[in-house]
């Protein structure tokens, strides 16, 4: 269980986010085209593909944080660029930086990330902190910590987050294996209570519930339509 309880519980079948027609060319490569998916409340979706495939580029454009696309992307139906307020009061983002202030303890780095946004207890910041393996390193300035535990105080705020859309970019690296499973079931969790998780990883996911894979194309010149997980019939359809 996470320490923090859902504020609400939505149907599943809510769409959050939608990306229509999505183009996008790097360094004169094609990255991904005509590329439609959409995610609903309730659901978690990895994108796949090989090293260099756009995945990361994909869950910044996702997430409002680059502009170099070509397409549409709206917010429970409403175009982002009008929807952007509300969309980003319900958006956590978790990219290959942490984001962690070097000077500052992994609780008052928590406090401050999370304070804007939603007020949490010390004592939920204690536990999600522990939940990442940090007990012991709570007052500790983080410039006496390592990357890897820089990037576990940032991974501790999905332990805080009620945001209805997580996106979340290789959230599975600096943890140990009773950490991946405990990320596992705290992202089912999330979607069991409304959440929706758009991720990359490069970890097989092990989730009971099933989830839907955005397979970005290997050469890198067209778009895979979504995959059926093998032991999960979910639906997967590419535009919706
Ligand atoms: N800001 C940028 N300007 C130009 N090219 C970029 C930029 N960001 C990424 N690229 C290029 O876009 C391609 C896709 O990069 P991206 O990081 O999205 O891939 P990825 O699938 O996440 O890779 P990996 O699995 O290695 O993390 C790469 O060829 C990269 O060099």
């Amino acid at each position: 269980m996470s320490a923090v309880s859902p504020i609400v519980t939505q149907s599943s079948s809510r769409e959050l986010l939608r990306a229509e027609s999505l183009f996008c060319e790097r360094d004169e490569r094609v990255l991904f085209e005509d590329l439609n998916f959409s995610i609903n409340a309730g659901e978690i979706i990895q994108v796949e593909g090989p090293n260099g495939s756009g995945k990361t580029t994909l869950l910044r454009i996702m997430s409002g944080l680059s502009s170099a696309y070509e397409g549409n992307i709206f917010w429970k139906g409403e175009a982002i660029h009008s929807a952007r307020i509300d969309f980003l009061s319900n958006l956590l983002y978790l990219g290959h930086k942490p984001g962690v202030k070097a000077i500052l303890t992994p609780v008052e780095n928590l406090r401050a990330l999370m304070g804007v946004r939603q007020s949490v207890t010390d004592e939920q910041i204690h536990h999600a902190l522990e939940k990442v393996g940090l007990y012991g390193y709570e007052d500790v300035p983080c410039h006496n910590l390592s990357a890897g535990q820089h990037r576990r105080v940032a991974l501790a705020r999905l332990y805080l987050s009620t945001d209805e859309l997580w996106i979340l970019d290789e959230a599975f690296t600096a943890i140990d294996k009773k950490g991946v499973k405990e990320l596992e079931a705290l992202l089912q969790e999330r979607a069991q209570q409304g959440g929706a998780v758009l991720l990359t990883t490069h970890h097989e996911l092990q989730l009971e519930q099933g989830f839907k894979k955005l397979q970005l194309g290997k050469s890198s010149l067209k778009q895979e339509p979504l995959k059926e997980q093998a032991h999960k019939p979910l639906v997967a359809g590419e535009a919706e």
